[in-house]
């Protein structure tokens, strides 16, 4: 059973040679991003506080919406489910086969070829060997990359490179679904076909966790939602009702 376990999960960035000498001491909190404040060790360096103290429980069937303004966290969230990102402090634990459609073209290697690629993307998420050559041929057509596929894909357009790890990423079902709004630079006719496979796909998902700043997105995907500002959640439960609390933070 898919599973995600987070208690007190706290993600923190130093920034070395920044000017710190204008936060000495003090905490900054603009209004977009996590909180900055002074190390206590080195006057040249700074922190950025990204995500705060967060706890959350997901199970079957959960669909999460992640809301909140430029800086808030979400990314970070997603990063952190995805084992991308290690939590400072606090306890996590993530249960079931996860695949994040963002950062797409990590796990892949510029001087390979495209068809070793799907190899190494799909060993990054999780897969078998002999998972990813069962599925090779169907992954090579779904890419519609044709010859490309033997050349190295630094040789790609960005597009390009968006269109295997694509096709890899969505050719096992997987238990946990990490998705950010935008899936990148496609063309309208693979965005088309892009979305078809997504959404039949992601029925057949244990869970899903979704960040995005569109309201009908949100609503349209998921059950439940979080509200975070500055690395912190301020606020859980049914999606409408979080993004009516948004609504009111926002003013409008
Ligand atoms: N590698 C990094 N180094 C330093 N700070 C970082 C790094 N990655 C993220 N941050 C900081 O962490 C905070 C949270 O960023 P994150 O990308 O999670 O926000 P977000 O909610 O996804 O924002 P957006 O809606 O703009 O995509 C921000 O203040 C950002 O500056």
């Amino acid at each position: 059973m898919a599973s995600i376990q987070l208690e007190n999960v706290s993600v923190s960035f130093p920034v070395y040679n920044a000017a710190t000498r204008s936060i000495k001491n003090r905490i900054i909190q603009s209004a977009t991003g996590g909180q900055i404040r002074a190390d206590t060790t080195s006057q040249r360096i700074s922190v950025v506080q990204a995500l705060q103290d967060i706890t959350l429980t997901l199970g079957e069937g959960d669909r999460l919406g992640l809301i909140g303004h430029n800086g808030a966290g979400k990314t970070t969230l997603l990063r952190v489910l995805g084992g991308i990102y290690e939590p400072n402090s606090g306890r996590i634990s993530v249960k079931g086969l996860t695949v994040p459609l963002f950062d797409i073209s990590l796990g892949m290697d510029q001087e390979s070829t495209g068809y070793e690629n799907i190899i190494l993307r799909g060993l990054f998420l999780g897969l078998t060997r002999r998972e990813i050559k069962a599925r090779m041929e169907e992954i090579a057509d779904f890419t519609e990359l044709g010859d490309f596929l033997d050349l190295p894909i630094r040789t790609y357009s960005a597009g390009m490179q968006m269109r295997l790890a694509f096709a890899v990423s969505t050719s096992v079902v997987p238990d946990i679904l990490l998705l950010d709004e935008g899936i990148g630079a496609g063309d309208a006719a693979f965005m088309h076909k892009a979305r078809e496979r997504l959404a039949r796909f992601t029925e057949k998902v244990s869970i899903i966790v979704l960040s995005s700043h569109s309201d009908d997105l949100v609503r349209s995907m998921c059950s439940k939602a979080i509200l975070m500002e500055h690395g912190q959640i301020v606020h859980a439960g049914p999606t409408d009702e979080v993004l009516e609390r948004y609504r009111e933070m926002r003013g409008f």
